[in-house]
């Protein structure tokens, strides 16, 4: 049996007006991600702490942000094939734990909703997702509401 971690880091600037994408789930808010993609900074931690335990690149390894064919992609199809990446290797993901830094709105409410949708994206259990979320206290450039930050680690295994 193979067990190996992997960490995932992200960074989206906040603009007035975009939709707000987050764990898969469009998140009522005055602002949204700026990306490439739908920037969804959660999904983007899960794929890149996914790829990690892989030793499989990154998320813009696969998916340049150059690419045409990504501009304003849905992000949970970019997870779909992080995770045929690694099931054509034989592994299965054990658990993930993620934090989301955002300064408002609350996330709390919506993590149940993110855990359905992620688990049928990935084909895992809800209660192998966690999500969890904390402010900055007023501090940084999550403090002053001009992005969203996202931290993710993830085992995977294979051979059990
Ligand atoms: N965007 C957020 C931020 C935080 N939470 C929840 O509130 C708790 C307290 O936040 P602190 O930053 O003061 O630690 C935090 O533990 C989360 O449960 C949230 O839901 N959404
Ligand atoms: C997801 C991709 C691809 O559309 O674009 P962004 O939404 O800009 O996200 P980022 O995390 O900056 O980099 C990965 C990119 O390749």
């Amino acid at each position: 049996m193979k067990i190996r971690t992997g960490f995932g880091y992200d960074v989206h600037q906040l603009q007035p007006g975009l939709p707000f994408w987050l764990g898969g789930i469009e998140v009522p808010h005055t602002h949204g991600a700026l990306g490439h993609s739908d920037a969804d900074v959660l999904i983007h931690v899960i794929c890149d702490a996914l790829l990690g335990a892989a030793n499989l690149r990154d998320i813009g390894f696969h998916f340049p942000d150059t690419d045409p064919q990504y501009k304003g992609i849905d992000s949970k199809k970019l997870l779909s094939g992080v995770m045929r990446l690694l099931r054509e290797r034989g592994y299965e993901v054990s658990n993930i734990d993620s934090t989301i830094c955002l300064e408002r709105p609350k996330v709390n409410p919506h993590i149940p909703e993110m855990q359905r949708v992620l688990a049928a994206v990935m084909g895992i259990a809800e209660e192998d997702i966690s999500i969890k979320a904390t402010t900055t206290e007023k501090l940084g450039f999550v403090g002053r509401q001009e992005g969203v930050a996202a931290y993710a680690s993830v085992l995977i295994q294979k051979g059990l």
